[in-house]
């Protein structure tokens, strides 16, 4: 992967917390928590990990379904969205920061350190100081909760077919109408056009002009599933975000659900992100492969290079459950569990996402750099 590109999609040290419960039992779910990438164009990125690792949440945060905890999104180079938490973290640094600094001059002045003008003109910076990071904080506040106004053209340029197609399909909306919606929201009336455009996708990913009367259960799954992807491709999006899109399906219509995204994405020119629990799934579909555990990204690089590679504990527990077409070594396969506490990891010996060569990233420790630097083939 050329990686002097521009990436078509940036996300940046995005977080998403969730505050579940109340009083006591007030807590956060920390869904995504940190995680960093780059799609570049054209290209399929996998994300991979076993449920509620927050794949589904990385989705819909990009889409702007939430407004972000933290960090940023960038499509094409422009910021799409950003979170607000660094801003309101910083705020309260710099209000217990100033205090601390206050008191601490005071004391000086007490015990004769430093005189009382000179304890008042710092103080004075320090009010400065403190006055231009709130302000510029609340800026970055207000612009964050706006970004996600200002960028609805971005958003359209960014489509999300969901995992279930009965649930995310309308029942009570036509073909045509839930097609249509999204180039209805986007200003066209003209029925005419609505009618073709619906058509010609709808034969695009392999269903009939005529379907457009029916309702999603007059469809099978497979079917149902495609006429999610008519409904995202309608608005001829850049990016196309498949959250799993073949897991609920049976066995014998998900190769074909494939397939047809292959197809698309090249008619399309289309770059996509392919969500799956399933590293089976993703291997011959996607260029680039990043591995999640708990709201983190493990591990990440070229696919070819993950599936002989594999460094993370976790990635290879994933691989170890990935069947092969080969008997003898299916009757000898065994699953292999993944337990974080091998990593032993203590407060000097902590993991960061390191680039142990050109292009794949591990979670490692100062120690477990080493290892992976041994193992490596
Ligand atoms: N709106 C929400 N409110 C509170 N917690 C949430 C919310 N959405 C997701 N979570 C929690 O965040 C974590 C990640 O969920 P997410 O659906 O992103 O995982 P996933 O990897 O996509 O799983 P699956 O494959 O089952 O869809 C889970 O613990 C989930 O319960």
């Amino acid at each position: 992967m050329d990686n002097t590109k521009t990436p078509i999609l940036e996300v940046n040290n995005l977080k998403q917390h969730f505050e579940v419960g109340s009083g006591k039992k007030k807590l956060t779910v920390k869904a995504v928590d940190g995680v960093n990438f780059s799609i570049y164009e054209g290209e399929t990125f996998g994300l991979v990990g076993e449920s509620g690792c927050g794949k589904t949440t990385t989705g819909r945060s990009i889409i702007n379904l939430y407004d972000i905890t933290d960090g940023e999104v960038y499509l094409d180079g422009v910021k799409i969205a950003q979170g607000a938490k660094t801003f309101i973290n910083q705020i309260a640094e710099v209000k217990a920061e100033s205090k601390r600094k206050i008191i601490e001059l005071k004391e000086q002045v007490s015990s004769n350190e430093i005189t009382a003008e000179e304890a008042r003109i710092q103080i004075e910076e320090i009010k400065e100081h403190k006055r231009e990071t709130i302000s510029h904080c609340k800026h970055e506040i207000k612009k964050s909760k706006k970004l996600n106004n200002e960028n609805k053209d971005y958003y359209d340029r960014i489509q999300m077919i969901f995992q279930d197609p009965i649930a995310s399909l309308n029942p009570r909306m036509t073909v045509k109408e839930i097609i249509a919606e999204g180039l209805r929201i986007n200003g066209e009336k003209d029925e005419d056009v609505i009618t073709k455009k619906v058509s010609d996708i709808l034969k695009v990913v392999g269903l009939l002009p005529e379907h457009r009367f029916r309702y999603p259960h007059e469809f099978s799954g497979g079917q149902r599933q495609r006429i999610g992807v008519a409904r995202a491709l309608v608005i001829n999006p850049k990016i196309l975000i498949a959250d799993e899109p073949i897991s609920a399906l049976d066995v014998s219509i998900q190769a074909q659900v494939i397939n047809l995204l292959n197809d698309l994405k090249e008619k399309f020119g289309l770059t996509v992100l392919f969500i799956a629990h399933d590293l089976s799934v993703v291997k011959y579909f996607s260029d680039r492969i990043a591995v999640m555990y708990f709201g983190k990204i493990v591990e990440m690089a070229d696919a070819d290079e993950l599936f002989e590679n594999p460094l993370h504990p976790y990635t290879k527990s994933l691989l170890s459950a990935v069947p092969l077409p080969d008997p003898r070594y299916e009757r000898g396969r065994k699953r292999e569990s993944y337990n974080p506490a091998i990593h032993q990891y203590d407060e000097e010996n902590q993991p960061s996402l390191v680039e142990i060569k050109p292009g794949h990233l591990v979670s490692a420790s100062p120690k477990e750099i080493e290892e992976f630097k041994k193992q490596l083939k």
